[in-house]
């Protein structure tokens, strides 16, 4: 960029178009405002590219392999032979049109906004240097800047990993055929969720995890009964141990653990986490610290003067959900509109392993941390009428975890059949602080899995 470069002055440039980001440039826009979307890669973000729409059509995939595999308990035969054909297909064709946002960019024109392709920073109050395939440009926002750039997968340093083709979610989504084998390295979301959906496509599936448990954000009780359908599956899990050294040769991975063992397998998914280059966005140049980890954000999503952030970024909670339900929020101060402050203790989220893992609030350790005086209440899904009922994949449970004083619900987590619906229930209760008393004067229909939270209430009485 030269001195002589021209500032273009807008009303508002938004950095990162994310879900919350093109929510938040296009409700922007649609308020008569002057809004320049500055997007590096896809108008639209992880979510419907690389993330939950293409995982969760693998998932669906997945699900439909391993109810059919159950036909023979209970309905007589079905011969399953799994091809990964038609999920490359709908991944490719319907839910990211060959990775082509054409169709987000027009949503965003179309509510009165523009976008510009390129790489943004920060360079001081207001203003905004987007680097492009032609050169650079200078944009200086009026009324605000939001930042929304997402996370990038995080790759561990590890001796000889760099330079092989290994997988991220990215190349995992965009793979043409299931691989005869796969090792993940971290048993998180998106590796819980992929390695169960190669796993059942045929490829032999290995799950390194350098914590004690899988989805280790969730109830303990959550992560055994993962741990428990992986091996009833044949994916293998080891857990307290990580990767020393990667080697990677005629088509093989060699994954040497820290325990001394090795893993070899055709292709090594890096599902360890994920991470935001805040230096890269010049964040110091509006005071912001560069070496942190997340944006410190208030209740309406202010980062700094002039200045708001949404999103995984922000650190409370990288979820879609979470991105435009803050998105809505920042919008609302920006336009001066209503005075919604974000609240953070319902946020829920659902891990679409099978069984699925749901959960809302605090986890029973977090919210004995935080000093309540907890009471919890389980009860095992598949002694509920509809687990017996359901029979083969009825393995679940739903957990409560109240705070005694106040006789309400502040987290609770379902895990099993339909566990992210059984979920909605759970979140308005936490969310609106229904006391306990209440939820056990309330009629569950018979026989659904969501009737166990009854007996979850029972269980709470008791312990
Ligand atoms: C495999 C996988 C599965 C997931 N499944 C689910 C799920 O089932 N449910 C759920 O709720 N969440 C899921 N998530 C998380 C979800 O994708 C994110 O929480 C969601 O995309 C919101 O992220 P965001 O709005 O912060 O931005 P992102 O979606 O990460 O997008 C940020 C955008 O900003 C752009 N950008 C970054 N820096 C710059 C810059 N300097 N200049 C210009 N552009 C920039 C990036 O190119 C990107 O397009 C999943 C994630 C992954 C990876
Ligand atoms: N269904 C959903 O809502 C969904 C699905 C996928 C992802 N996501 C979002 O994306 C985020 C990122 O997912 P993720 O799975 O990458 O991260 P994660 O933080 O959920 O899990 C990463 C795991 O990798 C482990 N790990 C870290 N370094 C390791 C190493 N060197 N060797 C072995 N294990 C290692 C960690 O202990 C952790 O368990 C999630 O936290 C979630 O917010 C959501």
């Amino acid at each position: 960029m030269t001195t002589e470069t021209p500032v273009e002055p807008v009303d508002v440039v938004v950095i990162g178009t994310g879900p919350g980001g093109e929510d938040a440039a296009a409700r922007l826009a649609r308020a008569g405002l002057d809004v320049v979307a500055v997007e590096a890669r896809l108008v639209g973000g992880e979510c419907p590219y690389y993330g939950c729409i293409p995982t969760k059509m693998m998932v669906r995939a997945a699900d439909a392999l391993a109810e059919a595999r159950r036909v023979a308990t209970i309905a007589g035969r079905a011969d399953v032979h799994p091809d990964w054909e038609p999920v490359a297909r709908r991944i490719r064709d319907e839910a990211t049109t060959g990775w082509d946002d054409t169709a987000a960019v027009e949503r965003l024109e179309s509510a009165g906004g523009r976008l510009v392709r390129g790489r943004g920073r920060l360079a001081g109050p207001g203003e905004v240097v987007v680097t492009t395939a032609d050169g650079e440009r200078r944009l200086q926002a009026r009324r605000a800047v939001v930042l929304n750039p997402g996370t990038e997968p995080l790759v561990p340093p590890i001796d000889g990993l760099a330079g092989t083709p290994y997988w991220t979610n990215r190349e995992a989504v965009e793979a043409a055929e299931a691989p005869a084998s796969l090792t993940v390295l971290g048993g998180g979301a998106i590796g819980c969720e992929l390695a169960q959906v190669f796993a059942r496509f045929g490829t032999a599936v290995e799950v390194i995890e350098a914590g004690e448990r899988l989805v280790a954000a969730d109830e303990p009780e959550a992560s055994d009964l993962v741990a428990a359908r992986f091996a009833a599956e044949g994916i293998g899990v080891r857990t307290g141990t990580s990767a020393r050294r990667v080697s990677y040769d005629d088509g093989s991975f060699v994954v040497h653990l820290d325990d001394g063992t090795q893993v070899t397998s055709e292709r090594l998914l890096i599902s360890t986490g994920r991470r935001t280059d805040l230096a890269a966005l010049g964040v110091a140049s509006v005071g912001l610290d560069e070496h942190a980890r997340t944006i410190t954000v208030d209740d309406r999503l202010r980062a700094a003067d002039g200045v708001w952030a949404i999103g995984d970024a922000t650190g409370h909670g990288a979820f879609t959900h979470v991105s435009m339900y803050q998105a809505r929020i920042a919008v609302a101060d920006i336009l001066g509109d209503g005075d919604e402050r974000a609240d953070y203790r319902a946020v829920p989220h659902v891990t679409f392993t099978d069984p699925e893992v749901g959960a809302v609030g605090l986890t029973e350790a977090a919210a004995r941390d935080a000093g309540l005086t907890v009471r919890t209440g389980v009860t095992d899904l598949a002694a509920s009428s509809r687990g017996f009922v359901h029979g083969p994949g009825n393995e679940g449970l739903i957990k409560l975890v109240e705070d005694a004083d106040r006789g309400v619900l502040v987290g609770a987590t379902a895990a099993g059949p339909a566990a992210g619906e059984i979920l909605a229930v759970l979140t308005l209760a936490v969310h609106a602080q229904v006391p306990t008393a209440q939820l056990r004067r309330m009629i569950y229909a018979y026989p659904t899995f969501h009737r166990a939270i009854e007996s979850a209430l029972a269980d709470l009485d008791e312990g």
